[in-house]
């Protein structure tokens, strides 16, 4: 049995759809449990996060699969406080060798949204964990239609009336879920 965490912050729910979408893929994989963790901003206390329970199961999981929106063209600051309450952990190398993985969800079609996977990955690496790419060509059924290879993107257009329902585009959603398929057999294999 292997254990996949997907630990994420979302402001407005589109990256909880997408994290949702790579568990329903991680789930899809038998001998696999599948964690969901959402950051929030409410574990940060004097701009520090903090939340032992979570950061404990997080630490027993064999893959960890880290979500934001792109904000400034990087990670959200509730998911960096994240990141930097795990500090502690890469001082004893505590991830070293899970699998990782990233996706991000944006508002414009780049909004930058490279920067924010680039981060992901120097904090994977920084924590020694092994970086696992999105690995799906572009299809015409929308299967990575954004072309990114990194991790996972998702974008939709920001609704400034605040009156639609929050939705993430299919292929997105699509990608998102062969992703997390992608890293929890990977895991299982890793882990023979
Ligand atoms: C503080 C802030 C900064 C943002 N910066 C960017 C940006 O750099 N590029 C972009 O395309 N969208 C940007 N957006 C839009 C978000 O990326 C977009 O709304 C995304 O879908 C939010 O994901 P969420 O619903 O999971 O919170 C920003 C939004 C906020 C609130």
């Amino acid at each position: 049995m292997t254990t996949v965490a997907v630990v994420y912050f979302s402001g407005s729910d589109h990256t909880h759809l997408m994290a949702e979408a790579v568990a329903a893929g991680a789930s899809k994989v038998s001998g696999t449990t599948v964690e969901l963790h959402r950051i929030t901003g409410e574990q940060i206390i004097k701009g520090r996060w903090k939340d032992d329970a979570m950061m404990e199961k997080i630490n027993l999981s064999d893959a960890i699969i880290f979500g934001s929106p792109t904000y400034m063209g990087g990670v959200a600051a509730q998911f960096k406080a994240f990141i930097d309450a795990a500090s502690g952990i890469w001082a004893r190398q505590g991830w070293k060798n899970k699998l990782a993985g990233g996706f991000t969800h944006s508002g414009s079609p780049s909004g930058d949204k490279e920067g924010t996977l680039l981060y992901l990955v120097t904090n994977a690496a920084q924590h020694s964990m092994i970086w696992i790419g999105s690995g799906e060509m572009r299809q015409s059924d929308g299967t990575n239609r954004l072309g990114s290879y990194i991790g996972v993107m998702g974008q939709a257009d920001p609704d400034f009336t605040g009156t639609k329902p929050i939705e993430v585009d299919p292929g997105d959603l699509k990608t998102s879920e062969l992703y997390g398929q992608r890293i929890a057999e990977l895991t299982q294999s890793f882990r023979k």
